[in-house]
């Protein structure tokens, strides 16, 4: 199945560890692949999506506990110079700070290049709830984030969230899962602008939806112009 960045080209799935010489790269943990805390539906839905990257319309996003290394090639190892190894080993993207699999955030990613549209499948685990038996609203604010952040990321390199408006319709339940869709509107100089709706799997329900506002921080390329497929 193709991959998103494709890892043996940008460097991404090299990491060096404190223990290790940076002279002996290690890989790093892949969190977005199955584990024995995935339903059946968690399962069918990142099957089916699966699938769909065969044909190259969608590509599945590899996901890392820490953000340095979601950065491609030349700029990864730029950025871990500008890095001690302590702030390296010491961080942890937000949504994956949870050891123990199954109680917090379960997802994976899928982008649509063409379409500038990243779906996230999503189960909320027990760890995050809010409401008794439901997911908390924060939990599904970070996962919509997330997913427009990777989105306005691949369109414009490195961005920021500016703003984020959410409507919450109605509560997803601890354990189920749901698909998280968004997609670029449009893009105004360093501004971006993303929608994204929240909805079961079989799409009756709509559980959320979103606008949301990124920023372009430097002039460095996109990944979209790195692959050139705008
Ligand atoms: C292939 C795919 C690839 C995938 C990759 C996958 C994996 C990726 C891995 C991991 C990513 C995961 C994703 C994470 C997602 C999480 C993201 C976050 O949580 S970010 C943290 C929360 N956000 C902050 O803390 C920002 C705080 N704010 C700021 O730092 C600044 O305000 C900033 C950068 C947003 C803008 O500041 P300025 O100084 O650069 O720019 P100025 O001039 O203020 O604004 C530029 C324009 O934007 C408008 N603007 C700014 N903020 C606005 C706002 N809130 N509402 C409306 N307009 C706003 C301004 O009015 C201005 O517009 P005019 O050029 O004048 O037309």
């Amino acid at each position: 199945v193709e991959e998103f960045p494709p890892s043996g080209s940008n460097g991404v799935t090299l990491r060096c560890r404190s223990r290790v010489k940076s002279s002996c790269p290690i890989q790093s943990k892949d969190y977005a692949l199955p584990n024995s805390s995935w339903s059946q539906g968690m399962m069918d839905l990142y099957s089916r999506f699966l699938e769909m990257c065969k044909d190259g319309t969608w590509k599945r996003i590899p996901s890392y506990s820490n953000s340095v290394d979601h950065i491609p090639g030349k700029a990864f190892w730029e950025s871990l110079k500008l890095m001690s190894e302590k702030e390296r080993k010491d961080t942890r993207l937000f949504p994956r700070n949870m050891d123990t699999e199954g109680v917090g955030f379960e997802y994976a990613m899928f982008l649509n290049p063409s379409e500038k549209r990243m779906v996230c499948l999503f189960q909320p685990g027990p760890y995050l709830e809010g409401p008794s038996g439901f997911a908390h609203g924060g939990s599904t604010a970070t996962i919509i984030d997330s997913t427009i952040g990777s989105c306005a990321t691949f369109v414009a390199g490195r961005v920021m969230t500016a703003n984020l408006s959410i409507n919450y319709r109605n509560p997803i339940p601890l354990g189920s899962v749901v698909l998280v869709d968004s997609k670029v509107d449009q893009v105004e100089g360093r501004k971006v602008f993303l929608s994204c709706h929240v909805r079961s799997i079989d799409g009756q329900t709509l559980h959320a939806e979103a606008t949301a506002l990124f920023i372009r921080l430097d002039s460095t390329k996109s990944l979209q112009q790195q692959m050139s497929c705008q």
